[in-house]
């Protein structure tokens, strides 16, 4: 297994390219699904979950073609992937890969919604919480599918003449079930609303998507969405939007240790609340032409609480990229988790470079401290492992990562991005 080395204390200065974001890829590839037609999808990063959704999407009969050409965009490679699925050949999405990825159970809706059925296993907790699926039952049972447990399985079926559209609203904020609801919807008889619909700018990508695909979709970005059924969707090209979850979590590396870096190809807009607990922290952030810079000087890091909530409020994806820039401030600062229940994995292994860090239910108080001391620690899931890599970059010494793999699902070329722009960051393959 792969590990990275870090020996921290160098400032970041440069340009880092941001990829397309993953959490947006994800969706708009399992869109492909709804149409017999080719989907093209431009600037997709090359990322370990790309890799095994393609894998889960062969099974289920979508034929893709890598452009041979990549698309060069600053340091990074993004690709140019077209995908056709002529028919499903299989409506079964198994333990052994939805298992690998929570992402794929997401097939459910696009099944549904062509081919009236569909067995996609459960796909069970993780490190960061339980993850339930209550949500995408609830709401594929409003549109008039039956939904039975079995064997792990959940066995989806429409009624004849396939899904009706109906008002639904979610009784939570569900990124993933607002995605699937979505979907299934494009494809059925009538109108659907859905209300406290997930307003984060993924679920308004894959909006735009599916309208090029013909769909009918209106309210996306705003807490209820309309979707007119239509009988059919075509091909279509689409950019994915840039990875907002990657773009801040350099814009705190540069905050955590100082510098001045341009982060391009990427959009202040699509993380204001970040933005502006960086600021307060004491960094300088400011648009430019193609992104934004990151920089601060010498004087220190300012505490700053944060509470994660659903966007457009402090995303859970930084949160603990942000609890560790707060180890090195000068104060107390509390970050408060509202989204998932087991997302402090990291307040181990940032202690063991040096942080102070006490837990009282969901939030983690932190008293900043002068230095961090580089240590061996275990990446946990893929933010968490993130985290500790910027509080390498400004501990004393070498620190080792181990369990890069979490890293791999969502950071493309993390080693060369950082190494770019003065950090001593390695990747030692075992
Ligand atoms: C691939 C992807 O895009 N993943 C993102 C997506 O995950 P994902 O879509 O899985 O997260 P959700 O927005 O669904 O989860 C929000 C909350 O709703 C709960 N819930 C969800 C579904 C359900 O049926 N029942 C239920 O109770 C979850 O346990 C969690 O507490 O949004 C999360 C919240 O921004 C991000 O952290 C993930 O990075
Ligand atoms: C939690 C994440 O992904 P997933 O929903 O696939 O676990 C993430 O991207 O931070």
């Amino acid at each position: 297994m792969d590990r990275i080395r870090i020996v921290g204390g160098n400032p970041l200065n440069g340009v880092i390219p941001i990829s397309g974001a993953k959490n947006a890829a994800l969706p708009l590839m399992i869109a492909s699904l709804l149409t017999s037609d080719t989907l093209t999808l431009e600037n997709v990063p090359h990322l370990a979950d790309v890799e095994q959704l393609l894998r889960i999407l062969g099974n289920h009969g979508v034929d893709v073609s890598v452009n041979g050409r990549r698309e060069r965009q600053g340091e990074t490679y993004s690709r140019t992937i077209h995908f056709t699925c002529r028919t499903i050949v299989d409506t079964t999405a198994p333990y052994e890969l939805v298992s690998k990825m929570r992402a794929s159970f997401w097939v459910i809706g696009p099944l549904l919604a062509r081919e009236g059925q569909a067995r996609v296993s459960l796909p069970g907790g993780c490190a960061i919480g339980t993850r339930p699926v209550d949500l995408f039952i609830d709401s594929l049972q409003a549109l008039g599918a039956t939904m039975e447990i079995d064997g792990g399985y959940i066995n989806a079926t429409a009624p004849k003449g396939g899904l009706i559209g109906a008002h639904y609203t979610f009784p939570k904020v569900s990124v993933g079930a607002t995605h699937v609801l979505m979907m299934a919807a494009t494809l059925a008889r009538g109108t659907t609303v859905i209300g406290n619909a997930a307003r984060e700018p993924e679920v308004v990508d894959l909006a735009a998507c599916l309208n090029a695909m013909g769909a009918k979709i209106s309210g996306a970005g705003t807490s209820t969405i309309t979707i007119e059924g239509v009988t059919s969707l075509s091909g279509a090209r689409h950019r994915v939007l840039p990875d907002r979850i990657e773009t801040g979590t350099y814009a705190m590396a540069v905050a955590m240790t100082g510098g001045d870096v341009i982060l391009e190809d990427t959009d202040i807009s699509l993380l204001e609340n970040a933005v502006e607990a960086l600021r307060r922290s004491g960094a300088t952030v400011e648009p430019v032409e193609r992104g934004f810079r990151v920089a601060r000087n010498g004087n220190g890091i300012r505490p700053v609480d944060v509470v994660t909530e659903p966007y457009p409020g402090f995303p859970t994806d930084l949160q603990a990229q942000f609890m560790a820039l707060m180890t090195r401030a000068q104060g107390v600062s509390h970050v408060t988790e509202t989204i998932f229940e087991n997302r402090f994995m990291h307040v181990q292994e940032l202690a063991r470079l040096g942080a102070k860090i006490s837990l009282s239910g969901q939030t983690a108080r932190i008293e900043g401290v002068e230095k961090l001391r580089g240590a061996p620690v275990m990446a946990t899931d893929l933010r968490a492992s993130v985290s500790l890599v910027i509080a390498g970059l400004a501990a004393e010494g070498e620190t080792m990562v181990s369990r890069v793999y979490h890293l791999d699902r969502g950071f493309e070329r993390l080693e060369e991005k950082l190494t770019r722009c003065g950090a001593v960051v390695e990747r030692i393959r075992d």
